[in-house]
């Protein structure tokens, strides 16, 4: 376990490109020493935004975008084609801008693969074994919540499973597959995204360890946040006079 380092910008803009230029530079970094770097991603604008960034950003740099492995910590349990999945709408940002090709990317089973998410989270664990995150990307919603783990889900206790079927998620879809805490935990980095006011109890909680989802995440190597003005605004804060 890691304590929390958070990293404060201006805005969402400086906060997107900011994530993006230290993910190209992590990744450059971790593929000098290793032959794969394995990503945990996750949903969200916020993280879509990132992709973004990032794909545009890693084309202009060394970076061997051949060389990650792309996984998910969640997913919406709909069907392959259907836009709302995480995976789609990463891919169509990352694969879009960079030489990845299928055997490369890890996204979580579909209703046309698996016969509900149960089933589908096991599926998803026995792809996954034993492997860990290098990095694992979390988006923070509003409730605390990050991957599809909710406050107050008994699924937080879960310390055996990497990998869970979600039938109940408060938002729409209700069906979806996570990764579990455990699975979380055991990454190398954990980095976490927030932006808006809207996160900023999440991320006051999150930070200050009430006992939301998001204060349960920790990297074995780091636990970075990253998080703007606006969702950093219920963080104390301390003016430095030179
Ligand atoms: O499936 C969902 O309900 C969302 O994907 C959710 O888990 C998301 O990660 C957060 O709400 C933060 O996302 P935003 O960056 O879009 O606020």
């Amino acid at each position: 376990m890691t304590h929390p380092r958070v990293h404060r910008y201006s805005d969402e803009q400086t906060l997107t490109s900011s994530v993006a230029a230290n993910l190209v530079k992590r990744i450059i970094e971790l593929l000098a020493t290793k032959e794969k770097v394995h990503l945990g991603l996750s949903g969200g604008d916020s993280a879509n935004q990132v992709y973004k960034a990032f794909g545009k950003l890693a084309k202009t740099t060394n970076l061997d975008a051949r060389r990650l492995e792309l996984w998910w910590t969640c997913e919406r349990y709909v069907p392959s084609s259907d836009h709302r999945r995480n995976s789609t709408q990463a891919l169509s940002l990352l694969a879009g801008a960079l030489p990845i090709v299928p055997s490369q990317t890890h996204a979580m089973p579909a209703p046309t693969s698996t016969a509900d998410p149960q089933q589908g989270a096991l599926a998803y664990a026995e792809e996954l074994g034993q492997q860990k995150f290098d990095i694992c990307l979390l988006n923070l919603a509003p409730d605390g919540h990050v991957a599809d783990l909710y406050p107050d889900d008994p699924a937080l206790s879960e310390d055996n499973a990497r990998v869970i079927g979600v039938l109940e998620a408060p938002n729409d879809p209700k069906e979806r597959i996570t990764c579990t805490l455990k699975t979380i935990n055991e990454s190398s980095e954990v980095w976490v995204l927030a932006s808006g006011y809207s996160k900023a109890e999440a991320v006051e909680e999150g930070i200050t360890g009430k006992h939301v989802p998001a204060s349960m995440v920790s990297g074995q190597d780091a636990t970075h946040w990253f998080i703007d003005q606006r969702a950093a605004s219920r963080l104390p804060y301390h003016e430095c006079k030179l």
